[in-house]
């Protein structure tokens, strides 16, 4: 018997930063949005906890206790006062230290198919402080769909989404590590106040009503600058999109994946296409959004 669930990689079309907080993390205002790449995880009755993982990049995750799905799994047998066993296979598709939050899937991933496993019948309210416990993008793997992210991230309230939007991302040779990106934000901003997050109601009516050219219009990153400090040759990469026609060109996350948002399927399919022979990125991926959170096959 095994379990699987999939869980969705995905973009901030508002990352909004405030300034360091005394433990370390940031307050946002962060606008979520599912995008259609997924991680698979797959639970199966083992004698103790293992990890394994598939796919392009699966040398990039590692597979001891750090990883987050084995974070999940530990997390959740101690809730329940249990041994944590249980194979855990990955099948991986989200690019890895992206700034597209695959870890964060794995990990919401992870509890969904050991809770079902196991039999533990974790109450779904429940769940959401369980995955903040693991990561602050977490819950918002769990949900899915679009949400407002505030606290470290943590804080969601699901959005409507009035259409689907379409967009391109590009993949980076090797990732960004999100606390180096954290720390990039804090130096470029030492010499000013940084004012508290707040959200883009415009951003918010933009994607309830599905138009967009409003929420390309809205769409930006406070950790873009930072992202590009550490990464200059992603200036390049966003540049060859919106050459090629991308309505807005942002960071993804933390990055270093730059996430293009097109007018529709087909302006999406070139955008892709000149991407892919601009020699500024490994390689591309085509994705829709809003797409559900995680959900057990
Ligand atoms: C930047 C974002 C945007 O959604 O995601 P990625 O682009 O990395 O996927 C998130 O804020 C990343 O969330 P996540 O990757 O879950 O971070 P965590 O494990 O909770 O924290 C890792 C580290 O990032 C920094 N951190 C994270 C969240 C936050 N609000 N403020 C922070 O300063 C802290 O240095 C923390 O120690
Ligand atoms: N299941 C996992 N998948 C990917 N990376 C993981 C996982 N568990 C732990 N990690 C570690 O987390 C780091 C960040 O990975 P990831 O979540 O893919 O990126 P990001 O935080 O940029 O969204 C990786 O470099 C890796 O060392």
């Amino acid at each position: 018997m095994s379990v699987t669930v999939r869980v969705p990689a995905k973009v901030n079309v508002q990352l909004a930063v405030g300034p360091p907080r005394a433990d370390g993390f940031h307050d946002l205002a962060t606008v979520f949005l599912a995008v259609g790449l997924h991680d698979e995880v797959t639970a199966t009755p083992a004698d103790a906890l293992r990890i394994t993982c598939s796919g392009p990049d699966a040398a990039q995750v590692p597979l001891d206790a750090s990883n987050l799905a084995a974070r999940a799994a530990r997390l959740l047998a101690d809730r329940h006062g249990r041994a944590p066993e249980v194979h855990l296979h990955i099948a991986k598709d989200i690019p890895v230290a992206g700034g597209m939050a695959g870890g964060s899937a794995d990990a919401a991933g992870a509890l969904l198919a050991c809770d079902a496993l196991w039999g533990t019948r974790t109450p779904r309210s429940e769940l959401p402080e369980l995955c903040a416990e693991l990561g602050s993008d977490v819950p918002f793997s769990l949900l899915g769909g679009a949400a407002l992210g505030q606290g470290r991230g943590e804080r969601l309230t699901p959005l409507d989404v009035g259409g689907t939007f379409h967009w391109v991302f590009a993949v980076a040779d090797g990732g960004l590590s999100t606390p180096a990106v954290y720390r990039a934000f804090d130096r470029l901003a030492a010499d000013r106040t940084v004012p508290h997050p707040e959200p883009s109601a415009a951003l918010i009516d933009a994607l309830r009503t599905g138009d967009v050219h409003a929420l390309a219009a809205h769409i930006g990153n406070d950790l873009q600058p930072a992202a590009l400090s550490l990464r200059p040759s992603l200036a390049d990469t966003l540049a060859a999109g919106t050459a090629a026609g991308a309505l807005a060109a942002l960071v993804s996350g933390s990055g270093p994946t730059c996430a293009f948002l097109a007018a529709d399927a087909s302006s999406a399919a070139k955008v892709a296409e000149a991407l892919a022979t601009s020699g500024t990125c490994r390689t591309t991926r085509l994705a829709p959004s809003p797409t559900p959170g995680a959900t057990l096959l």
